[in-house]
């Protein structure tokens, strides 16, 4: 079942490294493996390996479908790996290799860039906070490509407008600079046009875009300049939070309570940051799903703040004057 020369490379992250099966067996064709990158001075042995992919599957079911629906959740199950198997897997990387070996058990799922036309968005973050300044001017998005000094034009305020005429401008910025935002896979011939009508046409019509959006910003009232004193205050009680406080703060979260509970808004502000950082897999005629629901660490929470300011000093200083 395992043959290694029966799976090829499908994509990556920092993170993850996935392979798609491309054998005979009816029983994996169509089928992806997405595989943990350790460092070796990660401790994880066969036992936490294991413990780490039960994890995250609990934490789709726990955390991330009761938010975003489980019709969006691709259905995974966590499967063991011989050790034959990982050291030609890892020999498949396509970046510089940032790992030093790979997880023991992986999660088995459905290839969803398998279809005739499929995409990949990774949208970004889809609202304008609530904070005077540059921040009501320009997106987050659109400061950050400033920062970096990128030439993509791609403003996710466009995609998650609703507007047709903003969407397919978004997707032909995606298309001219896709960066890690934006990947097809065809099978079929398809102009560039006939695809960003038929994305935007499914964009307009499937709830997932202003769902992930009202998600982030419902998740993120505060905006992370009121969160990060927060975090500073409370630190030492956040440390070691399980899959179940994380889905009690989820039910929290839907039930509008503990408004005033600052350990209740750092673990929202967290779990926005996944949203924020998802990706949307649309298999045109076939499925929706949103893929990398990694829960994100609260230990984040001084690095994003670091980010933001940055981000906002440099938009400030060079006089951004983007309206998004
Ligand atoms: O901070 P951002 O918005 O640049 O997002 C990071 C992503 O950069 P991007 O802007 O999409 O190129 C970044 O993506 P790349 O590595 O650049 O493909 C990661 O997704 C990162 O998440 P993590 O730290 O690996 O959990 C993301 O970091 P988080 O901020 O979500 O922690
Ligand atoms: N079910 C799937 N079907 C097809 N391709 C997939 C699937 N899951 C992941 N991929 C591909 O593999 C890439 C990496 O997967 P994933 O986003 O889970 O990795 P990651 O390391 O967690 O990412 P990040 O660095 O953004 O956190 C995706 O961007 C996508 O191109």
């Amino acid at each position: 079942m395992w043959n290694p020369s029966e799976w090829q490379y499908r994509g990556e992250g920092n993170k993850h490294l996935v392979l798609f099966y491309s054998g005979c067996s009816t029983d994996l064709r169509g089928k992806v493996i997405r595989l943990q990158k350790l460092r070796s001075d990660s401790q994880a042995i066969a036992d936490e390996s294991l413990q780490d992919a039960q994890r995250y599957l609990e934490t789709l079911e726990k955390v991330f479908a009761p938010l975003l629906g489980e019709s969006y959740i691709q259905h995974m199950v966590s499967v063991e790996l011989p050790h034959e198997f990982l050291v030609e897997a890892a020999l498949m990387t396509h970046r510089e290799k940032n790992f030093d070996r790979l997880s023991t058990h992986g999660q088995l799922c459905d290839d969803l860039l398998n279809g005739p036309v499929a995409v990949e968005i990774k949208p970004k973050w889809g609202f304008m906070p609530k904070v005077d300044g540059q921040k009501q001017k320009t997106c987050r998005f659109c400061m950050h490509s400033h920062l970096r000094g990128s030439h993509s034009h791609y403003c996710p305020i466009d995609l998650y407008s609703g507007d047709r005429g903003r969407i397919v401008k978004a997707l032909s910025a995606l298309t001219i600079t896709p960066r890690n935002n934006f990947r097809v896979c065809m099978n079929e011939p398809f102009t560039a046009d006939a695809l960003h009508t038929l994305l935007a046409e499914i964009i307009m019509t499937d709830p997932i875009l202003p769902n992930l959006a009202n998600l982030q910003k419902s998740l993120d009232e505060l905006d992370i300049e009121r969160i990060w004193p927060m975090y500073e205050e409370h630190k030492d009680q956040l440390q070691h939070l399980s899959i179940d406080d994380w889905a009690r703060a989820v039910n929290n979260f839907k039930n509008h309570s503990h408004r005033d509970d600052h350990i209740q808004r750092i673990m929202e502000y967290t779990l926005s940051m996944t949203f924020k950082d998802c990706s949307v897999m649309i298999c045109i005629g076939t499925s929706v799903k949103v893929i990398d629901l990694d829960l994100k660490s609260v230990d984040n929470i001084d690095r994003w703040y670091e980010l933001d300011q940055t981000i906002v000093q440099h938009a400030v200083k060079s006089g951004l004057s983007r309206q998004c």
